[in-house]
């Protein structure tokens, strides 16, 4: 069987260890062959393959980024569409896809299997918002890089005695937030799933400060402040018409720094959170799970997704994968908020 592999969406620290995981066991074990397509959904629309053999994955699980190459491409649109999508998997005689991508590719992926495309699906995204995974590849090293930012930004805080403000990733999710903030010992973490005035922070702020410490406030790129409905977005659209985020560390700054009269800086940690080698954790899971995608197309498991339940690596349906956002708890968020001020 002639299996094309994708990567779509946000890059991802691990994607090349699936890449890898799915070759090795599909070659190796399963009598599979692979060919990759270049830029997500673009390479599929276009024709634009790679081989993959166990040579062009060799040493790769450490490396970040993705070999294949990603795009946000919508695979309905231009000369995209189911039809014309079939008849370039027949025409390049490759019988089935495994769709490497986040809540996006994989809502693509579902309308093309129910268009009669074989197609399996890998959960991936930083962000960890997938609600049928209990934790996507990529996050742990996400909230590593974000850890160690953060230490860093505590020791030039305490060193001007001033507030400092950080912000991470994680769309309309606050888990990378949660997570490095914990691990930092921040004063205050701001996520999209809590309401939090600024009377609220003024206090956390000021009462770390009394105690003679350099505030660290994390905010998540989707944080909603108590005043306004909407998450910042000043960088205009993606390429499937939803807001870009980001912007909310500085803006929060300066208000912080009026309201308490401590001197005040923000640092927005982008896209540095989504680059470089994957932590040894996700390594071990993206070969996992891409292991477990081959055996998924030998199993014809069409319009399923390879997930984590506890330890183990099970199949959900795309329908079950796509229900709904894995948003923060407020038991979890509770449980943080005891450390705040
Ligand atoms: N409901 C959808 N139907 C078809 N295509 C979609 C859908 N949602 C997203 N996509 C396409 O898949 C691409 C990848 O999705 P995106 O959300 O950007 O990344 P991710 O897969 O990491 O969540 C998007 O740019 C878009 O073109
Ligand atoms: O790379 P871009 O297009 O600037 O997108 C940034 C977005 O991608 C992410 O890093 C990852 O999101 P996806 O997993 O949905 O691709 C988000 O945290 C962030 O909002
Ligand atoms: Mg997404």
């Amino acid at each position: 069987m002639r299996i094309g592999i994708l990567t779509s969406g946000g890059d991802c620290p691990g994607l090349n260890a699936v890449i890898r995981g799915i070759v090795l066991k599909g070659t190796e074990i399963n009598g599979q062959e692979f060919v990759g397509f270049k830029g997500g959904w673009r390479g599929v629309v276009n024709s634009d393959l790679i081989e993959l053999g166990r040579s062009n994955v060799r040493g790769i699980a450490k490396e970040g980024g993705t070999i294949l190459g990603t795009s946000r491409t919508n695979p309905f649109e231009g000369e995209g569409g189911a039809e014309r999508i079939q008849q370039n998997l027949e025409r390049e005689g490759i019988d089935a896809v495994i769709a490497i991508g986040g809540e996006g590719t994989l809502a693509a992926a579902k309308r093309l299997t129910d268009a009669g495309l074989k197609i399996v699906g890998v959960p991936k995204t930083i962000d960890n918002d997938l609600d049928a995974t209990d934790y996507t590849f990529g996050f742990d090293t996400a909230v590593q890089i974000a850890t160690d930012a953060m230490d860093r930004l505590r020791t030039t805080g305490d060193s001007h005695s001033r507030c400092m403000v950080a912000e991470v990733m994680g769309r309309h999710v606050g888990w990378i937030a949660l997570h490095s903030g914990m691990a930092a010992g921040a004063h205050a973490i701001l996520i999209p799933e809590q309401k939090t005035t600024m009377e609220q922070i003024r206090s956390w702020v000021e009462s770390a400060n009394a105690r003679g410490r350099a505030p660290l406030v994390v905010v998540a790129e989707g944080f909603v402040p108590g005043e306004t409905d909407d998450a910042h977005s000043e960088r205009g659209l993606d390429a499937f018409g939803r807001p870009r985020l980001g912007g909310i560390g500085e803006r929060l700054a300066p208000m912080i720094e009026e309201m308490t009269g401590i001197e005040t800086r923000a640092t927005t940690l982008g896209h540095i959170q989504r680059g470089g080698v994957p932590s040894a954790y996700d390594r071990v899971l993206a070969t996992r799970l891409g292991m477990a995608a081959s055996d998924s197309v030998l199993e014809e498991r069409w319009g399923q997704m390879v997930a984590l339940r506890a330890t183990d690596i099970v199949n959900v349906g795309f329908e079950e994968a796509l229900g709904k956002l894995k948003v923060v708890p407020q038991h979890r968020y509770d449980e943080a908020a005891l450390l705040f001020g």
